[in-house]
């Protein structure tokens, strides 16, 4: 479904290249040491970032030279993911149509999306009116709505407690296979890999150094910067 060939992109020293593929359906999620470019690998799927090589390819279809709302991808942040000024019918309608003008049908998928992510009583307020939590919904329901294959979360749910986040992730699960869609996920919670992702990746240094089930990856013995990554964590759940 989503297939990286020979993709290099640099940061000043920092030189990254990218060989690896996501099949349909997959849950994928993606670990490593700060600044080793998850967040890049990332936005070189969602057109975020042009490679200086290589080609991305999504569905079989050569999407490189596409800007990201031409490709059929939806992405989570960690934030950002809401207008302050607009309500929250409309930052997820914003989804459907960035002119917010929508047909009865559209209008009944976003009414439905916020229902599904636990929003449809607050639908008129703004986002500076609901907690961290209900705003990181909005953009799960921006992402239903938005119906494409592909879902990037770039650690979605870091800023949530506990419990809020094992609620996310349910609600994203099952969102995602419920509609069969390829996800790949950055987080920095072994937990929330375990939890929802079938496959992990293990990136360093602009490199995926690592791409296996994921409790294969974590307990691998010839891993030495994923333990170091993983600390007491690894220790504890071995
Ligand atoms: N806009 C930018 N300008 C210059 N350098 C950048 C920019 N964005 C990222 N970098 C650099 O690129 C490298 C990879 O960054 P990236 O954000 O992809 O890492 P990451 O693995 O997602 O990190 P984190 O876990 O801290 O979010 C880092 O060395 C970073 O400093």
């Amino acid at each position: 479904m989503i297939r990286l060939e020979g993709v290099t992109f640099r940061y000043e020293d920092m030189q990254m290249r990218f060989d690896v593929a996501f099949p349909k359906g997959s849950f994928t999620a993606v670990i490593g040491p700060s600044g080793g470019g998850k967040s890049t690998l990332l936005n070189l799927i969602a057109g975020f970032e042009a490679p200086e090589q290589g080609r991305v390819l999504i569905g079989g279809a050569d999407v490189t030279a596409l800007p990201p709302h031409q490709r059929p991808v939806s992405m989570i942040f960690q934030d950002n993911n809401v207008f302050a000024h607009l309500d929250l019918w409309q930052n997820v309608a914003l989804g459907v149509s960035p002119s917010l003008k929508l047909d009865m049908a559209q209008k009944a998928r976003v009414e439905a999306a916020l229902a599904e992510v636990g929003l449809g009583a607050l639908m008129q307020r703004k986002p500076g009116e609901i907690s961290g939590g209900e705003r990181q919904r909005v953009g799960v329901a921006r992402a239903l709505v938005r119906d494409r294959p592909v879902l990037l979360l770039d650690e979605p749910f870091a800023a949530l407690g506990p419990a809020m986040r094992k609620d996310m992730l349910e609600l994203v699960t099952a969102m995602s296979q419920a509609r069969d869609l390829t996800v790949v996920m950055v987080t920095h919670q072994p937990e929330d890999a375990l939890a929802a992702a079938r496959h992990t990746a293990y990136l360093e240094n602009g490199r995926i150094v690592a791409l296996r089930p994921t409790a294969e990856l974590f307990a691998a013995e010839d891993l030495p910067g994923l333990h170091a990554y993983l600390g007491d964590w690894r220790s504890a759940k071995l």
